[in-house]
């Protein structure tokens, strides 16, 4: 695929994946035009990346880390989930966390770091998935430009569609770090929390509080 037909290819939003994803050429001409941009950029800045030893191959490493680290869960496809039989028929709440979340904010691209929780209610004549693919999906979502508000829902979204659960919540505490670097300098203390919840964890409160009650214990550990 051709530079030009690569950008054609770009989702509408900044948060979603592009149509058909990007093989590793494909990545590599996408790095390339970035890297070109962004000497543009230091140009305009007055940053000398020609003459300065530190910055001479910070527009490529920069380029390299959007397209490769930041923004790679728009380019690549989401993880394969293993999927086991629920043989033994279990259907009580599992709860895992916390999930280290590394991502970043889609207004001033700051980071945004801190624990997600997942809460699952399994059908009994459905499927259990491996517990690593839980902190992947995370991980795979968190490689976008977020607000914290979607990235909930996205993760929620992708674990109903591929294991069709009873009831499901996902939790996230982060530190926004575009409020505490910069504008307010909020206290690094300062975190946002939310959490979303589907099917019968949306309708049972006793559940809702069984799921907040496992996140808080799981934070004090
Ligand atoms: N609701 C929500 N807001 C967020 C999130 N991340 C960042 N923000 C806020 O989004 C807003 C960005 O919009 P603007 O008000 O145009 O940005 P700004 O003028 O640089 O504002 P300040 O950050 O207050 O200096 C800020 O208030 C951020 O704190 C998020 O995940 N959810």
């Amino acid at each position: 695929m051709t530079k030009n037909n690569v950008l054609a290819n770009c989702a509408r939003f900044g948060n979603e994946a592009v149509d058909g994803f990007l093989d590793k050429a494909e990545r590599a001409a996408m790095m390339a035009s970035a890297a070109e941009k962004l000497e543009e950029l230091f140009d305009v800045l007055k940053i000398d990346h020609r003459n300065d030893h530190n910055t001479r191959d910070t527009p490529a490493r920069v380029a390299k880390m959007f397209v490769e680290e930041i923004l790679h869960g728009r380019y690549v496809p989401p993880p394969k989930i293993t999927e086991f039989e629920n043989a033994a028929r279990y259907d009580q709440l599992i709860v895992t966390g916390p999930i280290e979340l590394r991502s970043t904010c889609a207004h001033h691209m700051m980071p945004i770091y801190g624990s997600a929780y997942i809460g699952v209610l399994p059908s009994v004549d459905g499927k259990i998935i491996g517990l690593s693919k839980y902190d992947r999906i995370v991980n795979y979502f968190g490689t976008r430009l977020q607000i914290q508000e979607e990235l909930v829902k996205q993760i929620e979204q992708y674990i109903v569609e591929t294991t069709n659960p009873r009831g499901l919540a996902v939790r996230i505490s982060a530190v926004h770090m575009c409020k505490t670097h910069r504008g307010v300098r909020a206290s690094h203390a300062s975190r946002m929390v939310n959490s979303t919840f589907y099917g019968e964890m949306a309708t049972s409160s006793a559940l809702k509080a069984e799921f907040l009650q496992e996140c808080a214990a799981l934070d004090r550990r």
